[in-house]
């Protein structure tokens, strides 16, 4: 019959499925007990997660170990791994599944955008934000999930759909951006029903289908509010960091605020508050309006503890005079694109000083 020790020793390889450390390395094997006359064996394991699918796995691989080495009969019962533990090897178990899901060996940074509301600017931010960083050297890539409306490919001039290599999907290109979207596979736009599951399933092909490459940085462009899908991102993604984007009108922040405070509470870091809109300066005389209101994205930071990391007026991209017509790219040389550009350089800086 086998000994404690030998139990021990069977078991110390085997992998904790949540913190991807071994049994030995967590101190998961917690206690152990033996009856030798009946070939009883019983033991507690502590783990990252407990009562989900995962521990039915572990718990069929634990009996199976045990009754191959003499066991007659196993009692297994779980227990969670006190926290300090599970915070010890969690976050390089995230990043372990974060590498996963792209199939890279280098995992991007990635930054979500959201808005409490719809028309606000968020898709606008979106495209900039990944041009500005191309500009700047990055290699970057958009994954549109705003089911209610795709509108990154419109907003980019993107008329091409993307190339399907065998299983994989090879994302658009479109001025170094890389882009994938849903609205590249429905006809004509026209409106989609989409229930929950089917929009956690869209994100999980677009992570693991599409041939990403190497990237620097891949942006999210969310569907506003707090939905299903926001909290897919929070659930695959747990590095994400969030962007916030508002107009000034106090009650547009007020909005915005419930956005993030889903990333306040699923532990994100918020980035900064984008202020859209946040006024009108007359050609002719300079003058700043503030023709939806001041104020809001800087109360919106206080709510969310963080700050207001631009400020984007109201103006349009220059008329395009090459036929390449991407309607909503501020070119590099734009007042715009240029408030851009220091936001991303200062995105940029604060990822390197985290590094
Ligand atoms: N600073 C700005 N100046 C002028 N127009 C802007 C500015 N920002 C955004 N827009 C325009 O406002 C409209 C809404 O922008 P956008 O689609 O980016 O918003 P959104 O928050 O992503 O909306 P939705 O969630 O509905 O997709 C677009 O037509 C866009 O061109």
């Amino acid at each position: 019959m086998l000994s404690e020790e030998e139990i021990q020793n069977l078991l110390n390889p085997v992998q904790d499925p949540f913190l991807h450390r071994t049994l030995e390395e967590t101190g998961g094997v917690r206690s152990i007990s033996i009856k030798e006359e009946k070939k009883h064996v019983s033991v507690k394991v502590g783990i990252g997660k407990t009562n989900t699918p995962e521990q039915m796995e572990l718990q069929q691989e634990i009996v199976s170990i045990l009754k191959k080495n003499g066991a007659a009969t196993v009692g297994l019962r779980f227990e969670q791994l006190p926290d300090d533990v599970i915070e010890k090897y969690q976050s390089d178990a995230e990043a372990e599944d974060e590498k996963d899901l792209l199939g890279v060996s280098k995992q991007p940074n990635f930054i979500s955008v959201s808005s409490g509301k719809g028309g606000v600017g968020k898709s606008t931010v979106t495209v900039n934000l990944a041009m500005s960083l191309t500009r700047l050297g990055q290699k970057v890539g958009i994954i549109d999930a705003d089911i209610y409306g795709f509108s990154i490919p419109d907003m980019m001039g993107i008329e091409n759909r993307p190339q399907v290599r065998g299983e994989t999907i090879i994302p658009v290109e479109r001025y170094g951006v890389k882009v994938m979207s849903m609205g590249f596979f429905v006809e004509d736009n026209s409106p989609v029903i989409w229930r929950g599951p089917m929009l956690g399933k869209m994100l999980n092909n677009f992570f693991q289908e599409v041939e990403w490459g190497d990237l620097d940085y891949l942006l999210l462009d969310l569907p506003p509010g707090t939905g299903d899908i926001a909290m897919d991102v929070h659930d695959l993604i747990p590095s994400a960091k969030e962007l916030i984007v508002s107009t000034p009108h106090p009650s547009a922040a007020f909005v915005a605020a419930r956005a993030g405070q889903m990333a306040i509470k699923t532990e994100h870091e918020i980035l900064g508050v984008i202020e859209n809109m946040a006024y009108f300066e007359s050609k002719k005389t300079g003058e700043r309006e503030y023709v939806f209101g001041s104020g809001g994205g800087k109360k919106l930071a206080e709510v969310l503890q963080t700050k207001v990391i631009g400020q984007l007026p109201l103006q349009q991209p220059y008329e395009n005079e090459d036929d390449e017509f991407a309607p909503s790219i501020y070119q590099e040389d734009h007042p715009l694109g240029k408030e851009y550009h220091k936001i991303a350089s200062m995105i940029m800086a604060k990822m390197e000083e985290e590094e």
